[in-house]
């Protein structure tokens, strides 16, 4: 063998963008945290849980794949649900590969077809179809569902059946990723694995501890800021984060309250000790619960929660 073809054999590093569509619920946040290996986008069995474009970052030796979380498409009803589409929308034409993802146990529907469709106005994207939480089907249905997607678009590069839960090929996924990225630089340093603020990622784990166990229009109600975090004069490695928890009517406090507080204070010990794991010293949540009059339809409040 010459030098030439030794010198062929050493891949070049490659960096890149890549984000996973899909209805809402289809498992795009647990894949993206999978594949970084730590909780970056918050999930939950709601749909429409992402409401920001999180970007979680996976590194290997080949190169960086940069992964920007988006919320579910779907029909809005409401500004924020507006405002959600757009921003995948915006997404979709800034990165270099799309995921396009459906679960393994549901049929495909228009709403589905609707999505792949709208890959058409991201023609510079390389495209992949992904089956989601392939372990809940048997092998037969988990090969008819990849017949399905193979059918509604002609330019797949790759249709690969996934599981977060399981791990199943999540490193044949990252493999060909990145084999669809452009040859770069490392685009960001090596041991960063999102540009989420502590402060923004708190606030998500809040959010998400207030989604379990509440039903119908609730959780698109809540939102949840921080307000402050403060260090504790008789104790620098302690820090008080002060949350709150908003929601759109009077008779949803209750709600999200429960009797006795009882509710709250499980929300919090859950949020508290989740917020525990991504940071330095000792922190002590505080919550407060508040009402903002139909946020989600409000442009003024809807600027001010960051959307
Ligand atoms: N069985 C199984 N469940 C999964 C898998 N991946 C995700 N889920 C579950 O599916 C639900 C939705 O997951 P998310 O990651 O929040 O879905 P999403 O597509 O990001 O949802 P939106 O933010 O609403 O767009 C959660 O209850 C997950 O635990 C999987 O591989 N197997």
């Amino acid at each position: 063998m010459t030098d030439t073809n030794q010198e062929h054999m050493s891949e070049p590093f490659r960096a890149g963008f890549a984000t996973f569509v899909g209805r809402p619920n289809v498992g795009k946040s647990t894949l993206m945290n999978a594949l970084v290996g730590e909780k970056i986008a918050i999930t939950s069995p709601k749909p429409q849980t992402t409401r920001r474009a999180v970007r979680g970052i996976v590194h290997r030796d080949a190169g960086q794949l940069i992964i920007v979380d988006t919320p579910g498409v779907h029909r809005p009803r409401t500004l924020l649900g507006e405002r959600l589409n757009d921003l995948v929308a915006s997404t979709l034409s800034d990165v270099d590969v799309i995921g396009f993802c459906v679960p393994a146990g549901e049929p495909i529907g228009p709403g589905d077809r609707f999505i792949a469709e709208q890959l058409n106005e991201a023609p510079r994207a390389k495209k992949i179809a992904l089956v989601t939480k392939a372990e809940t089907v048997t092998k037969a249905e988990l090969g008819d569902q990849l017949l399905a997607v193979s059918m509604i678009r002609d330019d797949w590069e790759a249709i690969i059946p996934v599981s977060a839960v399981d791990g199943i090929h999540l490193e044949t996924l990252v493999t060909e990723m990145l084999a669809l990225m452009p040859e770069s630089e490392p685009l960001y340093p090596a041991d960063m694995i999102t540009e989420e603020s502590f402060d923004q990622r708190a606030a998500e784990l809040v959010r998400e501890a207030a989604l379990d166990g509440v039903r119908d229009e609730l959780p698109h109600s809540i939102a949840v800021t921080i307000e402050d975090i403060v260090e504790r004069e008789d104790d620098d490695d302690t820090r008080e984060v002060y949350a709150n928890l908003i929601v759109e009517r009077e008779s949803q406090k209750g709600i999200v309250i429960g009797h006795g507080g009882s509710r709250l204070k499980s929300v919090r010990e859950r949020a508290q000790r989740e917020i525990q794991e991504i940071s330095e010293g000792r922190i002590i949540l505080l919550l407060r619960v508040k009402v903002a009059k139909e946020w989600q339809r409000d442009p003024k409040q809807l600027g001010r929660l960051g959307f």
